[in-house]
């Protein structure tokens, strides 16, 4: 579990980024953060491995404070994928997958073997292992990345923007493969988006943010779209949007599903 305990963070000669936060991630839980540039998304995940001090506030992991962790030990036990993946260009993709594993003690041999099956989880041929990044398109450099981030066993897994930078039909690959993992895995996943789709999509709870980090609204998807806490919520998550606003209509007998402009998007099971 991990708990954000009233968390602020003002950057030197800065506004606040982040304005008292609070939040709890259950264990084995995916919560997303999702929120337009600007409001503090990226700072709160780094508060969890200490790349980011909160100015005021904690952040525990299973209670205890991470101030009170030593910070490479700390990031070297959870995982973290960036939206660029963050691959070391001149190792091949099989020793970026290895990297943490042998600074934390594993052989290099045990390393390497390992990531080529964590490269199969990933949906990756392990053969790919052999090319340096560069070699490889988007969606398998963030696939890589999301291989690197398990290489650990991390119970913990931050992903920032993770499937930002790659095109609409893969970052639906790579999100609906996200919640296959986590299906096996059942990580304890802070994810951070501006994609309000994606959010409703790999999140057990949606906590939907303004600027400086404040709360407007948190709960599940389902609620969140039902019954949007303020006009900033109803906007930002689209709930007047045609394709989210569905009707049911009959059909030769059957239950059509229809969008607010009366386009068919499914049929409605008994
Ligand atoms: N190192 C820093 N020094 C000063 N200000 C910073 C620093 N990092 C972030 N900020 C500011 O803090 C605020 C929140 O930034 P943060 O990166 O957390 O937002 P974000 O929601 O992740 O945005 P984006 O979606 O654009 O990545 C912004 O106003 C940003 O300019």
């Amino acid at each position: 579990m991990i708990e954000f305990e009233h968390v602020s963070k003002i950057y030197p000669g800065g506004a606040a980024a982040v304005r008292d936060f609070s939040c709890i991630v259950p264990s084995h839980r995916t919560v997303v953060l999702v929120g337009s540039s600007g409001s503090g998304k990226t700072t709160l995940l780094r508060m969890v491995n200490r790349m980011v001090d909160p100015t005021e506030g904690r952040v525990l992991i299973d209670d205890e404070d991470v101030r009170g962790m030593n910070p490479v030990a700390l990031r070297r036990s959870i995982g973290y994928v960036m939206q660029h993946g963050g691959l070391l260009p001149h190792r091949t993709v099989r020793d970026n997958v290895a990297t943490v594993p042998v600074l934390a003690g594993a052989s290099r041999r045990e390393a390497r073997a390992a990531a080529g099956s964590l490269l199969e989880r990933v949906g990756l041929d392990p053969s790919l292992g052999d090319r340096y990044p560069g070699q490889l398109s988007g969606g398998q450099q963030q696939r890589v990345g999301v291989a690197r981030a398990l290489a650990a066993d991390p119970n913990i897994l931050l992903m920032d923007e993770p499937f930002g930078a790659v095109d609409p039909i893969v970052r639906r690959e790579l999100q609906r493969e996200l919640l296959q993992l986590q299906r096996e895995l059942g990580k304890t996943i802070v994810f951070v988006t501006h994609d309000i789709d994606e959010a409703f999509l790999l999140g057990d709870e949606v906590v939907v943010l303004e600027s400086g980090g404040r709360v407007a609204q948190r709960g599940a998807p389902a609620e969140i779209l039902a019954t949007p806490a303020s006009a900033f919520v109803r906007d930002f998550v689209g709930a007047d949007r045609a394709d989210r606003r569905l009707r049911q209509v009959d059909v030769d007998g059957a239950r059509v599903a229809v969008d607010g402009e009366g386009r068919p998007v499914g049929v409605l099971e008994a």
